[in-house]
């Protein structure tokens, strides 16, 4: 049934529906992650441009943060370069960190904050550079086989410090922050940090209600291809030795269970494919994706 032929009643008791969800989260914190995968239709961009500014104007604090691996992917290609990766990480030459740059700081943000101001809201663009707010080093990644063995994959950041001073005074105004998943070292480097990490420091440091990552699955899903509405430290341990999660959702599983173990309350992987699903998530009893519990 579409929405122009529900009954006066049943759309009166959806927006009733959300009364208690937003008293509980007036004033709160909410990160959310919009994954590049997430991005593709523009319906859906405007979708999510005004759950945002919804958000915002019944009273909670949503924080952006935003990918853009195929955006990127998409650059390189025209530049004659291909992305590659090792364990969901991007490897980042200088040149690669240059397209990068100029992908996630300059296009990909733009748009999402034109969007949202476009519906309304107050948003603004930051990268991690801005006010020195995300600070990082290069990251050695652990060799899957050989853990004892380090490997240097580029320009690849490693989150040292948030200060989040910059977001808490956006926040306490009208703004909308949304953030490009930069960092800056302590020589003035810049780094490729991956948008997944990013999103769950964020959160932890902002102590935020929630954390939602935005993606192009219905959430995790088992070895069958079946949604799991709920998963815990121990299944995803299985699960990666098994092979059954893998790539992309390598970092985001590890940031989720790092968010919920350092006291974001609920962290949630959901399906940024589907119309208005951060108000599925957020405003209705309707439980979408899968909720990642930090025991
Ligand atoms: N067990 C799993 N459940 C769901 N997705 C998985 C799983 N293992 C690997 N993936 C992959 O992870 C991808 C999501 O991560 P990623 O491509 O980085 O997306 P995003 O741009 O949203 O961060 C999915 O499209 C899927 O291909
Ligand atoms: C180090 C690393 O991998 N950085 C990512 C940053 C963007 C990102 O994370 O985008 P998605 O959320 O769309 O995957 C990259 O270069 O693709």
């Amino acid at each position: 049934m579409t929405r122009e032929k529900l009954p006066p009643s049943v759309k009166a008791d959806i927006l009733a529906e959300a009364l208690p969800y937003i008293k509980r989260f007036h004033g709160r914190t909410i990160v959310i992650k919009y994954g590049g995968n997430a991005m593709t239709d523009e319906h859906l961009k405007h979708c999510f441009a005004r759950d945002v500014v919804l958000l915002k104007l019944v009273g909670m604090n949503p924080v952006v943060v935003h990918g853009g691996g195929p955006q990127i992917d998409e650059m390189l290609k025209r530049v004659g370069k291909k992305g590659e990766f090792i364990q969901g990480m991007r490897i980042t030459d200088p040149e690669t960190m240059a397209v990068v740059e100029m992908v996630l700081g300059g296009q990909v943000n733009k748009e999402i904050v034109n969007l949202i101001n476009q519906h309304g809201g107050k948003a603004v663009g930051l990268t991690g550079k801005d006010g020195g707010f995300i600070r990082a080093q290069k990251l050695l990644m652990p060799n899957k086989d050989r853990p004892a063995e380090l490997i240097d994959i580029g320009q690849v950041g490693d989150i040292t410090a948030i200060d989040p001073s910059l977001i808490a005074l956006l926040d306490s105004g009208a703004f909308i922050p949304v953030i490009a998943p930069i960092g800056v070292g302590a020589e003035g480097e810049t780094y490729n940090i991956n948008a997944d990490v990013v999103a769950g420091k964020i959160a932890e440091v902002l102590k935020a209600e929630k954390l939602i990552l935005l993606t192009n699955t219905p959430g995790v899903l088992d070895e069958n291809n079946q949604l799991l509405t709920g998963i815990t430290p121990r299944d995803i341990d299985a699960m990666v030795a098994s092979g059954t999660l893998s790539g992309g959702m390598l970092p985001k599983i590890g940031s989720a269970l790092d968010a919920a173990r350092k006291g974001v309350k609920s962290v949630h992987i959901i399906d940024g494919r589907v119309e208005h699903a951060l108000l599925l998530e957020i405003l209705t009893d309707a439980g979408v994706g899968t909720l990642i519990k930090n025991q």
